[in-house]
């Protein structure tokens, strides 16, 4: 995802005592409906309909210029949309005051102006902008650094910077996280012990979280649904096995015959196949394996269909009201265009 001009922003003061409309569980803590959006006269995102809950891990997985940073701008209330509804924390983003932008975590890439400071006074300096901040060194704690306290920013290693930007995006407690890409440059460790921390979140302490990722393990492990976000439409959206149930691709058998040939089959009926194969053989079957759709499968199965020029949405089986929240709140209606 590409930097945004906004990433190296000092927060805005956020003791600011006015409220947005409070939400009603019920309500979608993101919502947009038919979504558009275009730069210089050209379309970028074409009508995008979206609901996410609240305590929901929801992840927007495309490939690179699909429009997942155009659409969270949007959401964030960095860029202004051409045309359609969005509703964020019961806000319109293009005019959410400071108190609705206290509301809301940004992980976004590295803070690069802050470089001198020291890790504990950059995080104790940044939750003074909030009303009810967590404790620095709790924070530090939680995200695992601890040790690096007294370490300027530019000493940190990548992995450590970015575990910062974390520390830094939930400071103040923020009842919607937004994570672009957060576990690049992370260890397998790190991003073990970040996708802990980022269930926890949602899971303890209702945060609703919005993550942009090209990672698919990634999107499989932490979200509790995914949209695919292709060339600006969403051509699936669902959990990740619906995704990977759904996908036109079939189940593929392999096995050896008696002959030492190998053979592969697809089909959408594995376990017939099976029966049919043990069925005809003498005895039993050498090397079978069953290998079921995954959700790269569907991944590229989506963005193949929009190269080959081919509704990829067509035939994908998820989308329309499909999943729920973690809480079962709403409709769980977020929508394949
Ligand atoms: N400021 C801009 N002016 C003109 N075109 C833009 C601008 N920002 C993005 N685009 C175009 O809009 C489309 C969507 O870009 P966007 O950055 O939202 O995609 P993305 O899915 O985040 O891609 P990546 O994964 O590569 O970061 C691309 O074709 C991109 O070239």
């Amino acid at each position: 995802m590409t930097t945004t001009g906004h990433t190296s922003t000092t927060p805005m003061a956020l003791r600011a005592t006015t409220t947005n409309t409070p939400l009603t569980t019920t309500q979608p803590i993101i919502r947009a409906r038919d979504l558009t959006m275009s730069y210089g006269g050209v379309d970028v995102l074409h009508g995008i309909d979206l609901d996410i809950h609240r305590g929901e891990i929801f992840a927007l997985l495309g490939p690179n210029g699909a429009g997942k940073t155009t659409t969270v701008e949007i959401l964030e209330g960095f860029r202004q949309r051409s045309a359609g509804e969005v509703r964020v924390l019961g806000a319109d983003p293009e005019r959410g005051d400071d108190a609705w932008r206290g509301r809301i975590g940004l992980v976004l890439q590295s803070w690069r102006d802050h470089r001198r400071w020291r890790v504990a006074e950059l995080l104790a300096h940044f939750a003074t902008y909030y009303p009810d901040p967590r404790d620095p060194a709790e924070l530090l704690s939680l995200v695992g650094l601890t040790d690096q306290a007294d370490r300027q920013v530019d000493r940190l290693s990548g992995g450590q910077r970015r575990r910062l930007d974390v520390a830094l995006g939930i400071v103040g407690r923020p009842e919607l996280l937004f994570l672009d890409e957060p576990t690049t440059g992370f260890d397998p460790e790190a991003r073990h012990d970040f996708h802990v921390l980022v269930e926890r979140l949602a899971r303890d302490e209702g945060v609703t979280v919005l993550l942009t990722t090209h990672d698919l393990v990634e999107a499989e492990r932490l979200a509790d649904r995914i949209a695919m976000l292709v060339s600006g439409r969403i051509r699936a959206c669902g959990t990740p096995s619906e995704l990977a149930r759904g996908a036109a691709a079939q189940a593929e058998v392999r096995w050896t015959t008696d002959d030492g040939t190998a053979r592969r089959e697809r089909t959408e009926d594995p376990s017939r196949l099976v029966w049919e194969l043990h069925r005809d053989a003498p005895g039993p079957i050498a090397d079978l394996e069953v290998r079921r759709p995954t959700l790269e499968d569907t991944y590229l199965h989506m963005v193949h269909r929009e190269d080959d020029g081919t509704d990829g949405g067509g035939d994908s089986g998820v989308g329309e009201g499909l999943g729920r929240g973690r809480d079962g709140h709403g409709d769980g209606e977020t929508r394949a265009a």
